[in-house]
């Protein structure tokens, strides 16, 4: 493997990186005590960037980041990541989600228990000598309500212990259907309903724009009087100043906090509540969490720039290793189909229509219609296109993309077939994989043809006449340019008709204008691929 730098730049088990220091080819930098300021001069060369929650990986560290290639979150949430500056940029970010599932969720029963028992206020009290047992009366969990918002990984675990403690558990998902709540012999609500019916509200969602402030004063309007509150997924989901109002307004008894809209932590007011219980964002702070993350992680940067391939990618979706295997022959044909039709066209696409036919069509074909357009686009936009922005940039440029799906295949086991719409007209190619010979494209518009799609093409539109075919060839071999191999294809006799040409190097424009002078021929492309 090529040298890689690998700059890991948050507090990260240095057994569980062992992916890492094992590949030869890679070099691992720690240096987790860097400002932001330090960190974007320190970035420049290298190839992959290891974080936890601390490092904010932003759009102008990203931009220095001249090298980066992979981000790797050793833990789940990525809210400290600009995914949308990585995946403009082409970088891919890879999380570990589920690395720390039991150990957050056994912190979040510990902040439960705690904050229900009022143990971190009755110990400190022991601490200043003294003795009262009538301040840290708690309260029992058996039969009470436990409303979980956000039924994923975590969610889930902690409503499984929450059973354990004999608590009723009511959830809320977009994703938990009724039948999946009564198989696990829970209940389900909306989240209006889930803080109308809970005693303690646990809360387990992603940050994200629609997750922020999820728990506000609207929220802690609906709820119990006396509902306690866990946060161990992310500060902001809760909005502090308005648990800090429904606390002093009596409303809310008791609030565990793991995690704070600002960390670290700056404004304090909310740990000078008697009824607050808090750790500084401890949820996925155990061995076993950390080394399960720190492998997690590097396995799939290992994997990256070995293979190319990754499992837990966050701005791309994966694709399972069985699927992949059947797809991943066809990835240099989609590619090279994208750049065959922007070099007919000239032009740039406004439309991609994709069909994929055969046994494609029982395939995920995802990474086939990103190659397809990173084929495309990299005629006009360069190297900085890859499998992680094409689709992206697609979208950006205000490209549409459409994928359809046929059984029949013209008698090819699979086809890909490729049409786009650009200012200068629409222009269609299809190809296949021939069993042992090879990518073929096998139509340029309604001809058949079959040809190898590499190297450096010719491709003529004329009538079909006696003598043009001879005529090409004379004037190609003038210029000194040898045919390698030749197709024609026609409408009918004496009607429109094409030539495919290999040529053994690329014609010259001049050449190209003397062909065009032909009478003839209509149009004379040169397509290298
Ligand atoms: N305190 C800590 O140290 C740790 C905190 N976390 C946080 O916990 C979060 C959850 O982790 P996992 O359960 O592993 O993730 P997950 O992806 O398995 O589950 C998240 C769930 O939230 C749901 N969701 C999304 N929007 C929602 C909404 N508006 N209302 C209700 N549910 C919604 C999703 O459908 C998904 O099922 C992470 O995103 C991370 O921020 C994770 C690990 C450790
Ligand atoms: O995995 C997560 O989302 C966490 O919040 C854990 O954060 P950490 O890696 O401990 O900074």
């Amino acid at each position: 493997m090529t040298n890689y730098k690998i700059l890991i730049s948050d507090p990260m088990s240095e057994e569980g990186i062992f992916p890492l220091r094992d590949t030869e080819g890679i070099t691992v930098v720690f240096d987790t005590d860097l400002n932001p300021q330090e960190l974007a001069e320190k970035i420049t060369g290298f190839d992959a960037l290891l974080v936890r929650s601390k490092t904010q990986v932003t759009r102008e560290l990203i931009e220095k980041a001249d090298k980066l290639k992979i981000i790797g979150r050793a833990g789940v949430g990525v809210d400290n990541i600009d995914l949308e500056a990585a995946t403009e940029k082409g970088i891919i970010v890879v999380n570990a989600p589920d690395g720390n599932t039991n150990s957050a969720a056994e912190h979040t029963m510990a902040m439960l228990m705690s904050m229900a028992r009022k143990i971190p206020q009755a110990f400190t009290a022991m601490r200043n000598g003294e003795w009262d047992r009538k301040s840290y009366v708690g309260v029992e969990l058996k039969g009470k309500t436990l409303g979980v918002v956000g039924f994923g990984r975590i969610g889930a675990e902690v409503a499984v212990r929450a059973k354990g403690q004999r608590m009723n558990i009511i959830a809320y998902d977009p994703f938990l259907t009724q039948e999946k709540a009564e198989e696990l012999g829970i209940s389900f609500g909306t989240v209006e309903e889930v803080l109308k019916a809970s005693n303690f509200v646990t809360v387990h969602t992603p940050l994200m724009k629609e997750t922020r402030h999820l728990i506000n004063e609207k929220a802690f309007g609906l709820m119990k009087k006396g509902v306690q509150i866990i946060n161990c997924a992310r500060g902001g989901i809760i909005d502090e100043k308005a648990l800090y109002n429904a606390i002093k307004s009596g409303k809310v008894a008791g609030a565990a906090l793991d995690v704070f809209e600002q960390e670290p932590m700056v404004d304090f007011r909310l740990l000078d509540l008697p009824e607050v219980v808090a750790t500084p964002h401890l949820g996925a702070s155990t061995h076993e969490a950390q080394e399960n993350v720190a492998i997690d992680v590097s396995l799939d940067v290992v994997s990256y720039f070995s293979k190319g391939v990754v499992r837990n990618s966050v701005n791309l979706p994966s694709v399972p290793e069985e699927i992949m295997s059947k797809i991943e022959p066809y990835f240099d044909l989609s590619e090279r189909l994208g750049a065959f039709l922007t070099d007919l066209s000239g032009s740039t696409a406004t439309e991609v229509n994709i069909s994929y036919s055969g046994e494609l069509a029982d395939s995920e074909v995802g990474p086939l219609t990103r190659n397809i357009l990173k084929g495309i686009l990299k005629r006009h936009l360069g190297t900085r296109i890859n499998d992680v922005n094409a689709m992206f940039i697609a979208h950006q440029k205000g490209i549409t993309v459409n994928e359809r799906k046929s059984a029949a295949a013209g008698g090819f086991t699979s086809l890909i077939s490729v049409e786009i719409l650009t200012q200068a007209g629409k222009w269609k190619t299809a190809g296949t994989l021939l069993n042992g010979q090879g990518a073929r494209i096998v139509r340029v518009d309604d001809y058949i043809v079959d040809v190898i799609p590499t190297g450096h093409l010719l491709f003529i539109r004329h009538h079909d006449r006696p003598g043009v075919i001879g005529r090409v060839g004379t004037l190609l071999g003038q210029e000194g340019v040898n045919i390698a191999t030749m197709q024609v294809g026609r409408t009918a006799e004496g009607g429109d008709a094409i030539m495919m040409l290999t040529i053994d190097k690329p014609a010259e424009a001049e050449s190209i204008r003397q062909l065009e002078e032909l009478a003839e021929i209509e149009k004379v492309k040169a397509v290298n691929i």
